[in-house]
């Protein structure tokens, strides 16, 4: 069966793409092991299939990233909150390997782990604000300060934008498309996996409406990039 559109995981390694999946597909937290090449789970969502493509962090694996992208209705850049370098990997990296993706792509991008920071039990806090009894936020002592914070995934976004060469008024906020996760409590897996899957539904529409690869108006600067049309379904 052929998936109608496709999601993909970028980031370094470590940093907890195949966990997040498995978190939201499995509905657990497990063990992993450095994912080689890449794999993929398809998500029935509506009407549609949707394939969300995990992939490996490893240097040695790169090469592929660009593959994996091709078409792609929306990517995932996902980075540790608690590792600096892993934010700054996205931009120098892997927001290259995106040039195959669908001209419509959607961007996110996700600071994951966030539970290992003391933030988290204020993040928690806020989430619970409703309920009559507020959870009790000890042990925080034992966490640590985040390195990486949500503005800085806000200026990635925008940086972003610059390179795909996007106005901000054409595509969704920023605040709405940076997300901080955690794989192993859960917390905002669902919603970073949702909102992406109701984004891409539009594009998916698009996509069976025009064929895979879309020429788009001519006026678009990426359309001069001529990919041949019909070769790579
Ligand atoms: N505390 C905490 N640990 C996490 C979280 N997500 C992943 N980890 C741990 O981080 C390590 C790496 O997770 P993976 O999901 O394998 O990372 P990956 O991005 O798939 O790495 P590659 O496959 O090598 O690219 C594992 O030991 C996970 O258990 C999280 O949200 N919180
Ligand atoms: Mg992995």
């Amino acid at each position: 069966m052929k998936p109608d559109g496709k999601v993909v995981l970028l980031g370094d390694m470590n940093v907890g793409k195949t966990s997040l999946l498995h978190r939201y597909m499995e509905r657990r937290f497990q063990d992993t092991i450095s994912t080689v090449g890449g794999a993929f789970y398809l998500k029935q969502w509506g009407p549609y299939n949707i394939s969300i493509w995990d992939t490996a962090g490893r240097e040695q694996f790169h090469g592929l990233g660009s593959m994996y992208c091709r078409g792609a209705a929306a990517v995932i850049l996902t980075y540790d909150v608690n590792n600096l370098q892993s934010l700054i990997e996205l931009e120098d990296r892997f927001l290259a390997l995106t040039d195959t993706a669908s001209t419509d792509c959607i961007f996110a991008i996700v600071g994951n782990k966030v539970d290992l920071t003391n933030e988290y039990a204020l993040l928690l806090e806020a989430e619970e604000e409703n309920r009559p009894e507020k959870p009790v936020t000890s042990c925080i002592s034992t966490k640590v300060q985040k390195q990486v914070h949500l503005d800085d995934a806000v200026a990635l976004y925008k940086k972003i934008l610059k390179y795909k060469m996007l106005d901000e008024k054409d595509v969704p906020a920023a605040e709405k498309m940076c997300f901080e996760t955690s794989a192993k409590t859960g917390y905002k897996v669902d919603c970073l996996f949702e909102t992406i899957f109701d984004m891409v539904v539009p594009i998916i529409l698009r996509q069976q409406a025009e064929g895979p690869l879309q020429t788009v108006d001519i006026t678009n600067y990426k359309s001069a990039k001529r990919t041949k049309s019909g070769c790579c379904a």
